[in-house]
């Protein structure tokens, strides 16, 4: 796949689409079930609390919105956003065989046009939406409107490892391991996404300059998992700080 190719918001709802029906299996395997220990760092990072109002953005199947829930508990509320009606299906029934009591909604939106007035929600968490996103700033911009002041926003994403060995061995595993384990399901093309999308992907000083800029303050680009992920941090800006 040319990692010079643009992908239309179509050609992504697409991808994840067609992945769906595999999506959750293929994360478990290929990261040896480590995605849950970085989707609850990604939570705890954004610092929910017993009766807040959560959002999750790019929702995906819903692992980090029921782990967001089961932090804001009875008293909260969680909203799992995403464009993908397959994904979504799934996220609200694999959260209903789980968990039927949880205070979750699933709504289908866009990351770059979110549905909701300013100023609602007392914390937000994104997992591996902002690579995907056509317009990274943007997204951004629309999670800063949406989060009441001081809120904090926690991002998880792919991370380019600084050591060359490293981002070597990041690249070998994905075109070695993960884009066969995917052919095998149909799906070379989609999983073959993720180097291209990675290579434009901004590194994570870049990411904490794009966040200052819509307004975040506090930001902190933390690499975890040897430096294969990262997490985005920051806090909604009180107006007075302006
Ligand atoms: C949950 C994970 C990835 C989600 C994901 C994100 C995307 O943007 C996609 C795009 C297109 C198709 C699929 C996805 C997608 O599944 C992360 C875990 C799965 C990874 C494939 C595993 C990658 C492992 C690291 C490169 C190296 C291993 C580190 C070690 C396990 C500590
Ligand atoms: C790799 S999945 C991540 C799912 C989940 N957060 C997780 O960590 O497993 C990326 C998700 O972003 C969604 N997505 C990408 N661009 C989007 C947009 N502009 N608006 C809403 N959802 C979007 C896709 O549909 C997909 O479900």
């Amino acid at each position: 796949m040319n990692p010079n190719t643009w992908y239309s918001p179509n050609d992504i709802q697409t991808i994840f689409d067609r992945i769906a029906p595999v999506y959750d299996q293929l994360n478990s395997w290929l990261s040896f079930g480590q995605h849950r220990i970085w989707k609850q760092m990604t939570v705890n990072w954004s610092e929910p609390k017993e009766g807040y109002i959560g959002l999750d953005i790019c929702c995906g199947s819903g692992d980090i919105s029921q782990l967001l829930a089961r932090k804001v508990g009875k008293t909260g509320k969680v909203i799992g956003l995403d464009f993908s009606q397959e994904l979504l299906a799934i996220a609200a029934q694999r959260a209903y065989d789980k968990y039927p009591t949880l205070p979750l909604e699933w709504i289908q939106g866009d990351a770059l046009n979110l549905p909701f007035e300013d100023n609602t929600f007392d914390c937000a968490t994104m997992g591996y939406g902002l690579r995907n996103v056509t317009d990274i700033s943007r997204s951004l911009q629309e999670i800063h409107r949406v989060l009441k002041p001081s809120a904090k926003v926690a991002i998880l994403d792919f991370h380019r490892p600084s050591q060359p060995w490293q981002e070597g061995f990041q690249k070998w595993y994905l075109d070695n391991l993960v884009v066969p384990l995917a052919e095998y399901y149909g799906l070379k093309d989609e999983y073959a996404y993720i180097m291209p999308s990675l290579e434009r992907f901004p590194i994570g000083t870049e990411q904490v300059k794009l966040a200052q800029e819509v307004g975040f303050n506090s930001v902190i680009h933390y690499p975890i998992a040897g430096g294969f992920m990262g997490v985005l941090v920051g806090s909604k800006t009180v107006s007075s700080e302006q």
